[in-house]
Formats: C-alpha cells, sequence, structure tokens
C-alpha cells in the first residue's frame, strides 16, 4: 500500500500523520502529535478509527530538543509502517521568504535557500529543516515536499506588505509576509465546503495556539494578517512577545546592554503569556493557576487580540464571519467569548451555551456576525499539495 507522511514542527508541538494514497485522493491512516515541547513533552498517536495507539512521555522533559523527540518518533513509525510503502513526505515549512511560495521539491538548492531564512523564524525554520536533514539520510531517495506557512498570504495587496521603513530595506525582503498559511488555507476550504456564501463574506480567522495570528479574508483569500516580517509579530503568544514599540528592542539594547542574542532570546522564549504570568506559556496552566499574574496574562491576551481583530475590519470593510481555531480557539470556551464580548460593538452576539459545547456554530441566531469554531488540520492541507504534486504532469521525479 503507497502512502504519504506530513510532518508539522510547530514551536511548542511537533504534529505528523501518516495517508494511504487511494487512486483518486487519500485517506487519513494514523496521525498525532507530541505537544508541550520545552516543558513536558509527550506523545499521543491514534489510528483512523480515532484509537489510541501510542502514549508516551520522555525523563528529564524539558531539557529534550525537537531533534531528539523527531529521532524517537522516527524510530517509532518504522515499527509502524507494516506493508506501507511511503513514496513521499511532506512538510511544513514556515518561511518560504519573497521566492517560494507553491509547494515544492526539496532538493540542495532549496534546503540552502531556506536555511538562510533561519533567522526569519528562530522558534519553527530549524526545527523544519532539520527534520527534513533527518529523513534525508534516512531515505536519500524519497521526496520531500515543502509548504510553506508564508504561501497563503503571497498575494496580498503591495501596500500591506509594506512596512514604514526606507524602500530600500523593502526591495532587500524586509517586509510583511504572513504566517499560518496552511491554517488558513485549511480554514478558507471547510469555509467554502460549508457554506459557500458565508466564505465570500468578510471573515476573520483567529489561529490560536501557542503561535497565534489573525487572518482578514475575502473571498477565501488573506488580505491582511497580524504576522509580518516574521512570526514575532501581531498577537501576544505563549512565549513571544507580538506587535512591541520598537523603542523597547532599542532600550534593551542600548541602555540595558542586552546583546542581540539575548533579546532574541527574550522576544521569542521569554515574553507573551510565559512573561507576563512568570508562571507557564500554557493557557490551561494558565486558568488553572490563582496567581494574579496569571489572571493579567490571561487579559492582556484577550485585550490584544480584540484588539488587533478590530484593526483588521478597516481592511475588510466590515464584517460577516469570525472564525476560531487552533489548540486555544478550538478548546478555551472562556477565552473565545472574552474576544466575543470585546468585539460586541461590531455585531458579535455570542450564544453561551453553545460556546460552553465547543459547537461548530458559537453566535446567537440573530448575530450580525457568524461566529465559528473550525479545528485546523495542517497536515491535510500538506497531504494535498504532496498528492496534487505527486500526481501533477511531469510527477515529482527527479
Ligand atoms: N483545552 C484547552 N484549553 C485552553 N488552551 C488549550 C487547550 N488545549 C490546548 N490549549 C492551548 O493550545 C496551545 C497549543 O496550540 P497548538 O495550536 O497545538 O500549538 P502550536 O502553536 O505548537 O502548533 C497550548 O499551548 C495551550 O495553551
Ligand atoms: C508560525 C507559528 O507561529 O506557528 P506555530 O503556531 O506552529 O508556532
Ligand atoms: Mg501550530
Amino acid at each position: 500500500m503507497k502512502a504519504i507522511v506530513t510532518l508539522n514542527a510547530g514551536s511548542s508541538s511537533i504534529k505528523f500523520a501518516l495517508y494511504e494514497l487511494l487512486p483518486h485522493g487519500f485517506r487519513f491512516d494514523a496521525g498525532g502529535k507530541i505537544e508541550e515541547i520545552g516543558t513536558a513533552p509527550r506523545l499521543r498517536a491514534r489510528n483512523a478509527a480515532g484509537e489510541v495507539i501510542l502514549e508516551r512521555d520522555w525523563q528529564q522533559a524539558n531539557a529534550i530538543s525537537h531533534e531528539h523527540l523527531l529521532e524517537d518518533l522516527f524510530a517509532w513509525a518504522a515499527t509502524q509502517l507494516g506493508d506501507r510503502e511511503i513514496v513521499a513526505i511532506g512538510h511544513r515549512i514556515v518561511h518560504g521568504g519573497s521566492d517560494f511560495a507553491a509547494p515544492r521539491l526539496i532538493d540542495d538548492a532549496l534546503l540552502d535557500a531556506l536555511d538562510a531564512l533561519i533567522p526569519l523564524a528562530p522558534l519553527h525554520q530549524p526545527h523544519n529543516l532539520a527534520a527534513v536533514r533527518a529523513l534525508r539520510a534516512l531515505a536519500p531517495h524519497l521526496p520531500q515536499i515543502a509548504c510553506f506557512d508564508t504561501g497563503f498570504h503571497h498575494d496580498l495587496a503591495p501596500l500591506t506588505t509594506r512596512l514604514p521603513l526606507p524602500r530600500s530595506l523593502h526591495e532587500r525582503g524586509i517586509r510583511r509576509y504572513g504566517f499560518h498559511g496552511l491554517s488558513y488555507e485549511h480554514i478558507a476550504k471547510r469555509l467554502r465546503d460549508i457554506e459557500p456564501t458565508h466564505a465570500g463574506g468578510r471573515v476573520i480567522a483567529a489561529h490560536l495556539g501557542n503561535g497565534a495570528s489573525l487572518c482578514a479574508m475575502r473571498e477565501g483569500k488573506s488580505i491582511d494578517t497580524t504576522m509580518g516580517f516574521t512570526a514575532l509579530d501581531g498577537l501576544m503568544m505563549g512565549t513571544r512577545s507580538g506587535a512591541l514599540d520598537p523603542g523597547v528592542v532599542l532600550h534593551l539594547q542600548i541602555q540595558l546592554g542586552m546583546s542581540a542574542q539575548e533579546v532574541e532570546t527574550l522576544l521569542y522564549r521569554q515574553s507573551g503569556l510565559l512573561g507576563v504570568s512568570g508562571l507557564s506559556n500554557d493557557m490551561r496552566a494558565l486558568h488553572a493557576s490563582d496567581a494574579p499574574e496569571a489572571a493579567e496574562a490571561i487579559d492582556l491576551f484577550v485585550r490584544q487580540a480584540a484588539r488587533q481583530a478590530a484593526g483588521l475590519i478597516p481592511t475588510l470593510g466590515g464584517l460577516d464571519g469570525f472564525v476560531f481555531t487552533a489548540g486555544i480557539g478550538e478548546n478555551d470556551a472562556c477565552i473565545r467569548a472574552r474576544i466575543c464580548e470585546s468585539l460586541s460593538w461590531a455585531g458579535i452576539a455570542l450564544d453561551a451555551d453553545a460556546n460552553e459545547a465547543n459547537a461548530a456554530v458559537i453566535s446567537t441566531g440573530d448575530s450580525k456576525v457568524l461566529v465559528r469554531v473550525i479545528p485546523t488540520d495542517e497536515e491535510a492541507v500538506i497531504a494535498h499539495h504532496v498528492v496534487d504534486l505527486i500526481r501533477s504532469e511531469g510527477g515529482i521525479s527527479r
């Protein structure tokens, strides 16, 4: 049986899936995730029937790297393949820069070009590329395909990509790109499937996970988004600051004498929910805590999300739909309720019971804005792209 594998290394998780290739399309076979990387990583995998086929955690957990976890994952996967023949592997690659948007076969030249983007996505790109290289060492002839998180935003209007900096910097690639594109591509497709008229409307999708961003969509296309040059911009996140007065960065370096490396670590790994609470980057842990700092971190997260959602409405010209997705968006009724409450002036009316139940539609019948919860599936989007490439004219033979 021919199969494809997808790998999605997020900032706090590694998600993976195995799909059986069918004459037309593909079928989910097994998959799962390692989550809470950096604190207490644990793995859970399920088969197509939803049964748990592996659960595992690690000793000395907080010190275990993405790369070590990948090695363990590959070793386990090799024992599970049975008669399946893997014909291609698809990867989520977070940054494609100015040059790469459409999914493509990974070769040496592409790997070199993607290495150069590591400084623009230090929480993701190194792990994404390490997985590609590790698999190349294990199976040198197996085609590997890069699917870019920036790709969905490739057609943003020139004005939306521009930063208010000297023009020469834009020409050097210092511009807004946008991320979480595979997730937004999935949301756009689901909206088209569920309700074509809604998909054509003015929609804000909120991908609230350990990384978090918003995407303003019209006709299922990205017209603006809160992440920019890097995945540090926009909303406050698990460990990332999100948008910040640039004067703070200067002050940290010039007045407080921090090195560039220290500032990078501070903004990417020690800020956001973790920095403000002093406790955890995990929203579940903050809800469970009585500490006032945990409550303040949650308050700030909600404030930033609502403020930035409001900031997208002029570009959209109004609001017809709002979609919550990713770890927090799909599971956290309290955060959804508070963001919706802050946006009630924009026509959002929440159905409290539907929200508590994580229902597919969580707005009231007379809400001007239709609010949905749609589980994201970046793996399925990657699988689609891999299958399309395999079956495209010329295939993907080297
Ligand atoms: N039941 C839940 N309630 C609140 N937050 C949750 C819940 N489940 C997961 N989360 C949050 O979602 C985050 C992970 O989201 P996910 O989208 O999987 O992350 P990543 O950005 O690594 O892909 C966790 O850090 C946690 O804060
Ligand atoms: C781009 C990004 O922030 O991704 P993740 O949410 O997986 O960390
Ligand atoms: Mg993610």
